[in-house]
């Protein structure tokens, strides 16, 4: 909250108190107790409420949000981006050399990532590492009907944060903008002027040619969709360092676990390191939910500390997500079809010709599946088709989180799937650890490496799903409004997009 709306607040409690006190000493009977108990209540009300109306439009949800006084310890895992970020940083702290030497100052740094993976959390710790004033926005609040009024907005908000910088004596403010993509994506012909506009000021800003040099204005944005951008803002001078923030591998979810652990009673049987285990591919939003469900699941049978049965409770729900024997919406089936899209698509890359159906039919546990040509029996599996079938099965789990940032139960079956075939590349001696005895193999070796497959094949599935995006969109219609789609269908779409 800013100054503005705390210094209210401020007046309203200690007016309350006053009051309070006079009605005590006073000795009024507790019918004017209970009017003070209101008044109380209306002077918190009128104080927020001022703080609100006082502040701008483009900064009003900004400042909804925490304030910016976050670390990079209170950061769980991303040890990479944590470390390419402060080293981009240290041309803002050591602006001097950096002058001296010629250097051009750095505008901005663009984190990409799927959500939830603590972008956000970064930028918040970058201003304070950097002794900045921090002001953020998201790039949804500057699409506008109106001519002008978003560029106006961009305006306002590199003005509110030098302003800011100036009021807190720092020399230097920091504006993150999440979900940039929504001011700078692709410019495509028919694009109305509007958005050109509020694109063009983004620049200008960033290219920070309205002179005051007394606060220098770093930018730092978020997308999960960086192909999405527009070239004009990829150029040298404007985002100079790109960073990549994935999610978490094991040892980066068991630290934000424990972070999220550090206020919940956690009892002394819980291993953080294998709920860590059981949560691959959540993000550090969802293990923060996890933490926060689980102590939930603990206040309801009123026990007095978290314990594991909370955490596999808390694992679940959060897997499930909201949904819950009630039929399917129309979002669900999208996201069923999308994941579905993701192996089949995966599947048709590395064997064509081999999907035989996408269908959207519940069968069973699954909500939606693919169907695949009859293969000739093998006998023996080359470490490739391994390979292959695992991309195809982190094919569904990897549409969703491109398409949607994150993931769903869904893929549950899908990584057991994974998993398996990962053992089967590991025992018959397929993997970086060589011939090995499968049993001469310890648990933490067995998972490390695991790991490290199933990372390697989401990199390379995610690789390939990405740049099939708008091929989604086409295929997405069909398949939701018809509820399947024939293998001959899937691949001539395939064609005409490569095409
Ligand atoms: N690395 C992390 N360490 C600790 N907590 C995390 C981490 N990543 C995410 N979280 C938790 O998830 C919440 C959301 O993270 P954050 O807003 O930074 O994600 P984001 O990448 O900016 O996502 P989005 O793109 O959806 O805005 C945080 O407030 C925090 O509770
Ligand atoms: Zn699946």
């Amino acid at each position: 909250m800013r100054k503005i709306s705390s210094f209210g607040k401020e007046i309203a409690i200690g007016a309350a108190i006053v009051l309070f006190i006079f009605l005590l000493y006073v000795g009024f009977p507790p019918a004017f107790m209970v009017m003070g108990l209101l008044m109380f209540g209306a002077l918190f009300l009128f104080a927020r409420q001022r703080g609100g109306l006082a502040m701008g439009t483009a900064g009003k949800k900004a400042a909804a949000r925490k304030p910016a006084y976050l670390t990079f310890e209170d950061i769980g895992g991303q040890d990479q981006p944590k470390r390419e970020l402060t080293e981009a940083l240290d041309f803002l702290v050591h602006r001097d050399k950096i002058l001296k030497l010629g250097i051009r100052p750095l505008k901005g740094i663009l984190l990409t990532g799927p959500p939830g993976t603590g972008k956000t959390l970064l930028a918040k710790a970058a201003a304070h590492h950097t002794h900045s004033a921090f002001i953020a926005a998201s790039g949804s609040e500057f699409v506008e009907m109106y001519v002008g009024v978003g560029a106006g907005r961009i305006r306002d908000l590199f003005k509110e944060a030098r302003q800011q910088a100036v009021k807190l004596k720092r020399d230097s403010a920091i504006v993150f903008i999440d979900e940039i993509d929504g001011i700078g994506g692709k410019r495509d012909g028919g694009q109305h002027r509007e958005y050109d506009q509020t694109l063009n000021q983004l620049l200008t800003e960033m290219d920070g040619v309205q002179g005051d040099e007394s606060v220098r204005v770093l930018l730092i944005a978020a997308t999960n969709r960086k192909e999405l951008l527009d070239p004009a803002l990829l150029r040298p001078g404007r985002f100079d360092r790109q960073i990549q923030v994935d999610l978490p591998d094991k040892s980066g979810r068991e630290h934000i676990l424990r972070l999220h652990a550090r206020n919940k009673p956690i009892d002394e049987g819980v291993s953080l390191g294998k709920v860590a285990e059981e949560t691959f591919g959540f993000s550090g939003a969802q293990l923060e939910s996890v933490m926060n469900e689980a102590a939930i699941y603990a206040m309801r049978e009123q026990s007095e500390k978290v314990q594991t049965a909370h955490l596999t409770q808390a694992i679940d729900k959060v897997m499930m997500g909201e949904r819950m024997d009630r039929e399917t919406t129309r979002e669900e089936r999208e996201r069923v079809a999308i994941h579905e899209l993701g192996h089949a698509i995966v599947a048709e890359h590395v064997r064509p010709g081999s999907v035989a159906q996408v269908s959207l039919t519940p069968r069973g546990q699954a909500l939606g599946y693919v169907r695949h040509h009859p293969q000739q029996d093998r006998y023996l599996y080359t470490q490739t088709v391994l390979e292959e079938q695992i991309m195809i099965a982190l094919g569904g789990a990897v549409a969703e989180e491109l398409n949607y940032g994150g993931r769903s139960t869904g893929s549950r079956g899908d990584f057991e799937q994974a998993t398996s075939i990962v053992r089967t590349l590991i025992e018959s001696g397929m993997s970086d650890l060589g011939i090995i005895h499968p049993q001469a193999l310890t648990q933490e070796q067995w998972s490390r490496e695991n790991e490290k497959i199933l990372n390697e094949l989401t990199g390379k599935t995610r690789e390939l799903l990405g740049s099939k995006l708008e091929t989604f969109r086409g295929l997405l219609d069909i398949l939701v409004s018809e509820e399947t789609l024939s293998g001959k269908q899937l691949r001539e779409i395939l064609l005409k997009q490569a095409a």
